[in-house]
């Protein structure tokens, strides 16, 4: 069965600089993780005690100021960061969608990369092609379909990032911002999308500053402060109050 389950998990990124911290900053800080000073090395607290756990089918919305450790969580639970305390435990295959070009060739068309993407993710060429003409028809792009990577546009390249990381039948998926770069009509269909991997007993995390996607894509709202958890409900009781 999937799931994720998060305990007590810190992250701290060691910077190389030694930079005094001795000249404190004037102003009201709103954004990013808490900056200190070991040994003379600058380190920043990017999360903090974060605790919480999601089953399957759930769907579940990132929220917090720049730099609140949104990313950050989403590389401790994909297994880009150990986390420096705490533990991870992830049950399915995960997947993730962190940058829209990552991963595909800019000289490349999008059909082209469509077959690179899925030999990357150990599909057959045989697999591949069964399954192209679905990618391609959801992506919507048409005859650029057999342009270069490099002509789309950002929504375009997101478009195609999403049919194809989808495809691929993901029980977990991780996701960042850039799924907003999706015009209105396409954000519809990535949200049926994201209910049907949901619905196969997945589970979704979206990280997003677009509270509105949030509340029509989530089912569950995690709110991250300065790398703490400060709130963790139902996205309908989020709505009542966020
Ligand atoms: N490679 C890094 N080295 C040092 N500090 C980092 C690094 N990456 C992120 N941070 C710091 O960790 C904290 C959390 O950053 P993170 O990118 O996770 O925030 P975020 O919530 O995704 O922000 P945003 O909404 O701006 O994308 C910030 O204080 C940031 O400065």
């Amino acid at each position: 069965m999937v799931s994720i389950n998060v305990e007590n998990v810190g992250l701290v990124y060691r910077l190389r600089q030694k930079i005094s911290l001795a000249r404190k900053t004037p102003a009201v800080q709103h954004t990013g993780g808490r900056v200190s000073e070991a040994g003379g090395r600058k380190t920043v607290i990017a999360l903090e005690d974060l605790s919480f756990s999601l089953e399957a089918g759930d769907r579940l919305g990132l929220v917090g100021s720049n730099g609140a450790g949104k990313t950050t969580l989403l590389k401790v639970l994909y297994g880009i960061y150990e986390p420096t305390m705490g533990k991870v435990e992830m049950k399915g295959r995960v997947d993730a969608l962190f940058n829209i070009s990552l991963g595909f060739r800019k000289e490349a068309t999008g059909r082209r990369n469509i077959v690179l993407r899925g030999l990357i993710n150990g599909w057959s060429l045989d697999q591949i092609n069964d399954r192209m003409d679905a990618i391609i028809e959801f992506s919507e792009l048409g005859d650029f379909i057999d342009l270069p990577f490099k002509t789309y546009s950002q929504g375009m390249a997101a478009r195609l990032a999403f049919s194809v990381a989808t495809s691929l039948e993901p029980e977990i998926l991780l996701m960042d911002e850039w799924i907003g770069a999706g015009d209105a009509r396409f954000q519809e269909k990535a949200k049926r999308r994201m209910e049907e991997i949901a619905e196969k007993a997945g589970i979704i995390v979206l990280a997003s500053h677009n509270h509105g996607l949030l509340k029509r894509t989530c089912n569950k709202i995690l709110e991250l402060d300065k790398g703490r958890l400060k709130a963790f409900l139902p996205v309908d009781s989020w709505e009542e109050t966020g």
